[in-house]
C-alpha cells in the first residue's frame, strides 16, 4: 500500500521499508495513541514532557469570561449587512432543493420505461445526495458507516521511521541549537523545580483566587519556570508547545509585581503586545479575569474595536495594556497624554511573529518609546533567529526558558497526512469534504492559505448541508467575532480560517486541524496545528499534501516526536466528492452573485448618503487622525512588499511565471485553485528564507550598549550605522544637540560625568 502511495521513500530513506500499521482498529472508537510505545494515560506519559501527576485538563469547572466578551462587545461598530452568507447558501440550497422536487415529479409523470432509466442514474450517482441532503433515510446512513468503518479500519499507514533515529537528529539539532545560543548572553533556566505549586510561588491572596476560580490546580511547566523568574523582575525569553499555558505564565508575575508595587500615578505600567486582534482579545480576557479580585486595571486596544472609547480608557491610565502595534501607534500619535515612558514592564506574546520582517518598523517605534528601564518578557512557541536577534538589543541579561524545543508540536497531538496525487491538485476540496463529512464532524478548524480559498470552502461545505464559518482578514471585526463566538459555542462544526487564526487562540474542545494545503513553514505548521491538542487534551491534525509540498512534510516528520501517519481515502469516495462538488459549482456562482449584489447595493446607498449628507450640510468635518503610515502609504508599501514577493517567487522560475499569468484572469479550476494555494505559501517560505539570509535591521537601543550584536556584514557593508546617520545628520536640531554634547540622561546612562565638560548650557548672566 504504502509502495502504491510512493509516500516513505521521497520523506525518509529510499530503502528504508514502512512499518506496519499499530493498529487495526477504528480509531474514532479508542483512545489516541500518540506514541506507539507510550500508552495514552497519566501512567505512561512522557515525564519530559509533563509530571505524571500533573492534571493539566482537570478544572473545577469551566471558567465563564462572558462578562469580560460582553465589554469588548460594546467596542464593536455595527455594521451589519442585510443577510448573512449562511442565508444566502440557505437560499440557495432551498432553491435547489425545489427545483429537483419539480424535476422529479415532472419525472415521475413519464413513461415506465423512462422511470427504470432514471433508476439506474440514480444508482450510479454520487454520495451526492445522501451527502448534502439533510432527510437523508436510515439505509443511506448505514451505507456511510460501512463505507466508514471500511474506511477507518483499514487504510491507515505509518509512515515514519524508528523513532531512535529521530531522537539522535534530535540530540544533533540540540547541540546544533546550543551552539546557537552563546551562554555568555543567555543564561540558561530551562530546567526549574518541577514539584513547585501555585501556593508556594509567593503569589498573594487575590491572585491566588483568581488562579483557583479558572480552575488551575497545578503550575504547567512553563508556569513553573518562568514565574519565579518573572516575579525576579528578570528578561526572560520563553519557549514552550502551543496550548501549555504561556498566558498565564506572563501575566501572574505581572499581577504580582503591580499588587506587590502599587502605583504612585495613574500611568500604564505594562504593555502586552499581540499580533492580532482575537489573541488581544483573548489575552484580555485572561489577564482581566486573573486581576478580578485585585485593583488592577487592564485596557485593550486592538484595530476593529471603537477609538473613540479605546481613547477614553488610555486617558485614565491602565495599568495593564493589551495591544496590537498597529493600533497602539495609532493612539501613541493621536491620544493626548498617552505615551509608554512609565512602561515597567513589555511583553512580546508570539514574539518571533512580533519581531519579524511585518511589524519591525511598528516594533522599533514602539520599543523606542518604551522606558529603558523595563522588564521584558518574549513568550512563543516557536522562538526564532529573528528572536535571538532583537532579543539581542533589547534584553538586559536574559534568560532563556526553553521547555520545548521550537519545532515541538503539542504533546498529545496525532499528526497525520493525506496525500494528494501528482496531478490531482483539484482532489484538494474533495478529500476535505469526504473528511468533513464522514470523519471529522465537529470542533474542527480547517486552515486555507488565502482568504478566497477560506471562503469558497466556506460555501461550498455549506452547501453540502454542513455548519460553517470563517475566519480571515477580509471579514469586518464584527463578523470575525461573531464566527468565533459561533464556533466556540458549538454553533458552527467547522471553521475554515487562514492564518490570522493560526496562533494563540484558545478555543476549548478544538479536536481536529485540517490543512487545506501545507503551510508556508515548519513554525507556521506548529501553531496551526496547535490549535488541537491543548491544556494536556488530545487532538488530531489532518494535512493534505502534494507533490511540491513533500519537502514540508519532510521536515514536520523529521521533528516529529510521535509516529506520523498516512491516512488514505478510498479513491471511491473522492471520485463521489468531487462530482458533487462539481454539481455544486453552480450553486457556489449563485451565492456569489448573491454577494455580489448586496455589496452594490450597499455601496450605492452608502455613496447615495454621503451625497445626502452634504446636501444637508451634516457632512462630518473630523479632524483627520494621523497615522504613523498613512492608509495610502500603508496601501502602497503592501503593495510594494507583495510585487517584490511575486517578483521573488518568480525569478527564475518560468512554470510559475507562465501559470500565474494564464490564470490570472480566467476562472480556476479546482486543479489550478490548489495550485495556486500551494504557490501562495511556497512564495511566502521563499521570502521567509530570503529574510533568513538578510542581515537583521531592528535595533532597538544604541549600538554601544549591545555590542555583541554588531553585525560584521554590516559593519564592512553599505548600510549605514547609527553613527553614519548621526554624522549626516544635518537638521538644526541635531546640531544643537550635538554641538551641546549628550544630554544629563544620557551621561547618567552611559556612566559619564553628570556635569558637562564646558559647565551648563545656560550660563547665569
Ligand atoms: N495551570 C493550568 N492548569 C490548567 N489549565 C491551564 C493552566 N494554565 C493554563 N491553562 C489553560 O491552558 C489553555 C492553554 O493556555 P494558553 O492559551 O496560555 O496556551 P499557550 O501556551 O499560550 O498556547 P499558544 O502557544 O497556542 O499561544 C488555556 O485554556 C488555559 O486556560
Amino acid at each position: 500500500m504504502l509502495e502504491q502511495l510512493g509516500l516513505i521513500g521521497t520523506l525518509r530513506d529510499e530503502d528504508q521499508s514502512p512499518e506496519e500499521p499499530d493498529s487495526d482498529s477504528d480509531p474514532e472508537e479508542q483512545p489516541i495513541v500518540l506514541n506507539r510505545k507510550k500508552k495514552f494515560g497519566s501512567q505512561t506519559r512522557s515525564a519530559k514532557d509533563f509530571n505524571t501527576e500533573f492534571e493539566f485538563a482537570e478544572r473545577d469547572g469551566t471558567p465563564n469570561d462572558d462578562w469580560v466578551m460582553a465589554d469588548v462587545l460594546k467596542q464593536l461598530k455595527n455594521r451589519k449587512t442585510r443577510t448573512t452568507l449562511d442565508q444566502k447558501i440557505d437560499k440557495i440550497r432551498k432553491k435547489r432543493k425545489a427545483e429537483e422536487k419539480s424535476a422529479q415529479t415532472e419525472a415521475a409523470g413519464g413513461s415506465a420505461e423512462k422511470m427504470e432509466d432514471e433508476d439506474e442514474e440514480e444508482d450510479t450517482k454520487p454520495a451526492a445526495e445522501e451527502l448534502d441532503d439533510d432527510d437523508d433515510d436510515d439505509k443511506e446512513e448505514e451505507e456511510e458507516d460501512e463505507d466508514e468503518d471500511e474506511f477507518d479500519s483499514g487504510d491507515e499507514e505509518i509512515l515514519t521511521k524508528s523513532d531512535t533515529l529521530r531522537d539522535k537528529e534530535r540530540r544533533g539539532r540540540k547541540r546544533k541549537s546550543g551552539e546557537e545560543a552563546p551562554e555568555s548572553f543567555y543564561e540558561d533556566a530551562s530546567q526549574y523545580d518541577d514539584k513547585l505549586t501555585f501556593d508556594e510561588m509567593n503569589l498573594s491572596r487575590p491572585i491566588l483566587k483568581a488562579v483557583t476560580a479558572l480552575g488551575f490546580k497545578q503550575p504547567t511547566p512553563i508556569q513553573k519556570a518562568c514565574i519565579p523568574i518573572g516575579l525576579l523582575g528578570r528578561d526572560l525569553c520563553a519557549c514552550a508547545a502551543t496550548g501549555t499555558g504561556k498566558t498565564a505564565a506572563f501575566i501572574l508575575p505581572v499581577l504580582e509585581r503591580l499588587v506587590y508595587k502599587p502605583r504612585t500615578m495613574q500611568v500604564t505600567r505594562v504593555l502586552v503586545l499581540v499580533p492580532t486582534r482575537e489573541l488581544g482579545i483573548q489575552v484580555h480576557s485572561v489577564a482581566r479575569q486573573l486581576a478580578q479580585f485585585t485593583s488592577i486595571t487592564t485596557c485593550l486596544t486592538v484595530g476593529g474595536l471603537d477609538l473613540k472609547s479605546q481613547e477614553a480608557a488610555l486617558r485614565a491610565g491602565p495599568d495593564v495594556l493589551i495591544a496590537t502595534p498597529g493600533r497602539l501607534i495609532d493612539h501613541l500619535h493621536n491620544t493626548p497624554s498617552f505615551e509608554l515612558t512609565h512602561i515597567e514592564i513589555l511583553i512580546l506574546d508570539e514574539a518571533d511573529r512580533m519581531l519579524d520582517e511585518y511589524f519591525e518598523e511598528q516594533m522599533k517605534e514602539i520599543i523606542r518609546l518604551c522606558s529603558y528601564n523595563r522588564q521584558t518578557m518574549l513568550f512563543s512557541a516557536t522562538m526564532t533567529e529573528e528572536v535571538k536577534d532583537l532579543a539581542a538589543v533589547s534584553l538586559k541579561q536574559p534568560i532563556r526558558i526553553f521547555v520545548n524545543s521550537n519545532t515541538d508540536v503539542a504533546p498529545y497531538l496525532r499528526q497525520e497526512f493525506v496525500r494528494i496525487r501528482p496531478n490531482r491538485e483539484g482532489d484538494r476540496e474533495a478529500v476535505v469534504a469526504a473528511l468533513l463529512t464522514r470523519t471529522f464532524q465537529d470542533h474542527v478548524m480547517c486552515f486555507t492559505q488565502t482568504r478566497k480559498q477560506a471562503h469558497r470552502l466556506h460555501i461550498l461545505l455549506g452547501l453540502m448541508g454542513l455548519k460553517v464559518g470563517e475566519l480571515h482578514g477580509e471579514l469586518s471585526q464584527n463578523q470575525r467575532l461573531e464566527n468565533l463566538r459561533r464556533f466556540k459555542d458549538e454553533q458552527i462544526d467547522i471553521l475554515v480560517a487562514t492564518d490570522v487564526a493560526a496562533r494563540g487562540l484558545d478555543i476549548d474542545g478544538v479536536k481536529t486541524v485540517i490543512n487545506f494545503t501545507m503551510p508556508s513553514t515548519v513554525k507556521h505548521y506548529v501553531h496551526r496545528v496547535g490549535r488541537t491538542a491543548r491544556a494536556g487534551r488530545s487532538g488530531r491534525s489532518v494535512s493534505l499534501v502534494g507533490e511540491s509540498e513533500r519537502k514540508m512534510l519532510k521536515d514536520v516528520v523529521k521533528s516529529a516526536k510521535n509516529s506520523v501517519k498516512a491516512r488514505v481515502l478510498p479513491p471511491d469516495v473522492i471520485l463521489k466528492f468531487r462530482d458533487l462538488i462539481t454539481k455544486l459549482e453552480k450553486d457556489v456562482e449563485a451565492v456569489v452573485k448573491l454577494e455580489r449584489e448586496e455589496r452594490e447595493l450597499a455601496a450605492s446607498e452608502a455613496k447615495l448618503s454621503v451625497a445626502q449628507k452634504r446636501l444637508d450640510g451634516s457632512a462630518s468635518c473630523d479632524s483627520q487622525r494621523v497615522w504613523f503610515q498613512t492608509q495610502q502609504e500603508r496601501k502602497q508599501s503592501r503593495v510594494s512588499k507583495a510585487l517584490q514577493e511575486f517578483d521573488l517567487a518568480l525569478r527564475g522560475k518560468k512554470k510559475r511565471e507562465k501559470f500565474m499569468k494564464e490564470n490570472k484572469k480566467k476562472d480556476l479550476t479546482p486543479e489550478e485553485r490548489a495550485q495556486f494555494e500551494i504557490l501562495k505559501a511556497q512564495m511566502f517560505a521563499e521570502r521567509a528564507a530570503k529574510r533568513e539570509r538578510k542581515p537583521k535591521r531592528a535595533r532597538a537601543m544604541p549600538e554601544e550598549e549591545a555590542p555583541h550584536t554588531v553585525n560584521k556584514k554590516e559593519r564592512k557593508g553599505g548600510k549605514k550605522s547609527v553613527f553614519d546617520k548621526e554624522l549626516t545628520n544635518t537638521s538644526s536640531k541635531a546640531l544643537k544637540h550635538y554641538r551641546a554634547g549628550p544630554s544629563f540622561t544620557d551621561r547618567k546612562r552611559l556612566g559619564l560625568d553628570r556635569k558637562r565638560p564646558g559647565g551648563s548650557r545656560f550660563k547665569k548672566k
